[in-house]
């Protein structure tokens, strides 16, 4: 497990601040295959895992549901034939907290057990 993988997520308040653009290289350094969009200037992690097909993809967003839910901070999660799309921000703050960079590493964590 990754360091970023091991920390827990801390409650993140209305006002909090979003992690700093400069911070953001080294967090998505540790984290391969997450691209970082801003769809309607909502800075967001996004990551598209592949499956051999639609049942391997629900699975494993279900398994991403039951790991947001125990950290009470949730993804957007598309599940297609073959493949599942998870997608982190922090709705409170309408940006990346160090919260959801914690959640993208948990996420491949899980991918790879
Ligand atoms: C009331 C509840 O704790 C909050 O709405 C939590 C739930 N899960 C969440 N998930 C995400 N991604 N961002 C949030 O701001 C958030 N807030």
């Amino acid at each position: 497990m990754t360091p970023l993988a091991g920390e827990s997520c801390t409650t993140c308040k209305a006002g909090a601040p979003c992690v700093p653009v400069e911070e953001r290289q080294a967090l998505l350094d540790q984290l391969p295959g997450w691209l970082l969009i801003s769809p309607d200037g909502v800075d967001q992690l996004e990551k598209v895992y592949p499956f051999q097909d639609f049942n391997q993809a629900l699975d494993f967003a279900n398994a991403v549901g039951e790991l947001a839910q125990g950290a009470n901070h949730h993804p957007a999660i598309l599940v297609e034939w073959g493949k599942a799309t998870i997608t982190w921000w922090t709705h409170t703050i309408h940006g990346l907290h160090r919260n959801d960079f914690v959640m993208a590493a948990k996420t491949d964590y899980l991918h790879g057990k």
